[in-house]
């Protein structure tokens, strides 16, 4: 089952030299990745003490629709940072310019001091980030076992034919895959289905398998595309521990864009509120929750929504 999802990452994973994928190193930003076109150098000295992320008058727009304006951001190593704000303040679209979804009309992104005019979507995972979507995108035919596995093809350096044979490197790689998988599986309690179809569990479920499949790859930065849209309080309040403990566990740096206001102030370290594509806010809960601007624009009138409640 998984030899699909190997084929589908082979061409790529072939670029990579093998550690560049040693786990505990920082390999999603090897040295190999900066004399990319599309980059410039960052000074050694400096990586320490930079943030992970940070965009730098990022500005998108749609034909005549402003979706992103002057849009700087700072996001520190380990740090659980939220994205609010009203429908169509341009979220997802900053989401999208941050995974190379998007190119930016004007500014750039700097990944560990890599600064990119767009982000090298394909390459995601190699260069250490992963995401899931606002609709769920998993492969539902396949088992929760075999979906968690598949966000590690990108790894795999075996051939065509290994793949197909299950000989050699394949057979190993395969062997390393499934354990990495089953481990994800166990730290997010969901051992207990990894053999059933990904397509038959129920919704909140499924929202786990699929931070499962993006945290097997041990990303250092995950984009949650509004992960608990659609679940029950219990399920984001048990959503949002995972997401906590994965940081935890992983130092993984977490960006989640969230409508629920009272999850993400109980989440998050600092949170980012859009509004008509400008950022008019970025602070911590307690400072965004008494920003008069904020309630203004946002808060006041999620509080008066049922996600909003227990702000
Ligand atoms: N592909 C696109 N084509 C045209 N307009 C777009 C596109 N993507 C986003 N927009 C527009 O850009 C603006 C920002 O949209 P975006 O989806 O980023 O907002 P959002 O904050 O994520 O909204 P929501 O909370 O409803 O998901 C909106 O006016 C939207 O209509």
């Amino acid at each position: 089952m998984l030899l699909a999802g190997y084929a589908l990452g082979m061409m790529e994973a072939s670029v990579y030299a093998p550690e560049v994928f040693a786990r505990g190193l920082p390999a999603a930003f090897s040295p190999a990745q900066q004399s990319e076109g599309n980059t410039e150098p960052r000074g050694a000295a400096t990586v320490a003490a930079a943030p992970l992320l940070s965009l730098h008058g990022i500005s998108l727009s749609f034909g005549g629709v402003v979706a992103l304006a002057d849009i700087d951001l700072s996001v520190r190593p380990g740090e659980i940072r939220a994205i609010i704000g009203p429908n169509g303040a341009g979220k997802s679209s900053l989401i999208n310019v941050i995974s190379g979804v998007y190119r930016s009309d004007r500014g750039h992104v700097q990944l560990d001091g890599i600064s990119y005019a767009q982000v090298p979507t394909q390459r995601l995972a190699p260069l250490g980030v992963a995401r899931t979507f606002q609709n769920l995108a998993l492969f539902k035919g396949l088992s929760v076992l075999d979906n968690v596995a598949s966000g590690l093809a990108y790894r795999v350096r075996s051939n065509f034919a290994g793949q197909v044979l299950g000989i050699g490197r394949s057979r190993g790689e395969q062997r390393d895959s499934l354990s990495r998988a089953g481990q994800i599986l166990e730290f997010l309690d969901l051992t207990a289905v990894r053999d059933r179809l990904a397509g038959t569990l129920p919704y909140g479920l499924q929202k786990r398998v699929e931070l499962a499949r993006a945290l097997v790859a041990q990303p250092r930065l995950l984009l949650l595309d509004e992960p608990m849209a659609g679940m029950t309080a219990g399920e984001k309040s048990e959503m949002a521990g995972f997401v906590r403990a994965a940081r935890d566990r992983f130092a993984t740096t977490v960006i989640l864009i969230e409508h629920d206001v009272g999850v993400v102030m109980g989440l998050s370290d600092r949170i980012a509120v859009l509004d008509y594509g400008r950022k008019i806010a970025d602070a911590t809960p307690d400072e965004v929750r008494n920003d008069q601007r904020v309630i203004d624009a946002y808060l006041g009138v999620a509080s008066d929504n049922e996600d909003g409640a227990g702000i």
